[in-house]
């Protein structure tokens, strides 16, 4: 399982493309099948420079050498969901993560680096909220693409004001025993869609529709895409939301950013009538996907199931829904 497997998941390049060309849907269909498929896919966008994540990542170390309290500043001063600082736990036991909950506001950026580091680190703000825009711009595109891919992009601009953004930073220490170990267990993310740029320590690890693993090995040019549950479950389905998790070997420390797409408080979660027939029955209820996070609190989780079972209608179940 894991590591050993030499697979890994597709890499489609969404660079210059632009909408309605012969480019633009031949990798469409290569992105439709890999979200179908795997929920998940490594992303070429070379209207991001390397350079920008990468000196991202650089100081990364910085950040996490600061002591425990200082981190946990970020938990008062966030304010959003995906903010905070998350320490290490069983859930995560060799992974720590800092939230910026509103990168796209420049002066929320700094706010947080200021508080953790009073001197200030002004390239580092800069870098961070250019990186966000950049993302976010990538997952419109992929966005679009499912939404075109499943003939319902009429719904388009109704997610782009339904959405926010807010970017982790992630570290997995290196395991003290030398040997593997997990370093983030075993989970499906609750947002829309998780990009992730990593400093190329591999351990991503990504479990297909068919139930094999499968390495996220990317290269420095890839994004990774993973496909969230809240996205899995407004297609009805369709776009699969992988099982994923990080493994942990080797001497080098891994750092990771993740731009996490999520709908904003009050955003009620249901599939297009179009993606609703006798053939795909709605799988879950609509849900306020707000209450739904709250609901998951993903520290607290031990269990390797869907989140969204509350929202299954019983008729799953009992043939009628009570
Ligand atoms: O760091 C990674 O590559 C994956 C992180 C992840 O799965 C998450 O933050 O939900
Ligand atoms: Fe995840």
């Amino acid at each position: 399982m894991g590591s050993d497997n030499p697979l890994n998941v597709p890499e489609i390049d969404l660079s210059y493309l632009k909408p309605a060309t012969p480019e633009w849907d031949s990798a469409r269909s290569q992105l439709w099948k890999a979200v179908e498929e795997y929920g998940c896919f490594r992303a070429v966008f070379k209207e991001i420079p390397q350079e920008l994540p990468n000196a991202i990542l650089s100081e990364l170390k910085v950040l996490f050498d600061l002591p425990l309290e200082t981190k946990m500043l970020n938990n008062e001063i966030s304010e959003l969901a995906y903010g905070g600082y998350i320490g290490k736990s069983p859930f995560g036991p060799l992974y720590e993560s800092i939230g910026f909950d509103d990168p796209l506001r420049f002066e929320k950026v700094e706010k947080l680096i200021n508080a953790l580091l009073p001197s200030g680190r002004p390239v580092f703000c800069k870098n961070l909220h250019e990186l966000t825009k950049l993302m976010s711009e990538l997952e419109k595109i992929i966005v679009r693409m499912i939404m075109e891919s499943l003939g319902v992009e009429k719904h388009l601009e109704e997610h782009l004001n339904s959405v926010f953004y807010a970017v982790r930073v992630q570290k997995y220490e290196v395991p003290e025993t030398g040997e593997t170990e997990v370093g983030l267990n075993i989970h499906k993310d609750q947002d829309v869609m998780t990009i992730l740029y990593q400093n190329q320590v591999e351990g991503l690890e990504v479990e297909t529709r068919d139930g094999k693993w499968v390495n996220a090995k990317p290269t420095l040019d890839n994004f990774t895409v993973v496909i969230g549950e809240s996205l899995h479950a407004w297609t009805n389905g369709r776009a699969y939301s992988p099982y994923h998790r990080v493994t942990m070997k080797g001497n080098t420390v891994r750092y990771s950013i993740g731009l996490f797409t999520a709908f904003k408080e009050g955003y009620i979660v249901k599939a297009p009538e179009k993606l609703v027939d006798e053939e795909h029955p709605l799988l879950y209820k609509p849900f306020d996907h707000f209450e739904y996070l709250k609901l998951v609190q993903r520290d607290a989780k031990e269990n390797y199931e869907t989140t969204l079972k509350p929202y299954v209608p019983l008729t799953a179940y009992f043939g009628v829904d009570v």
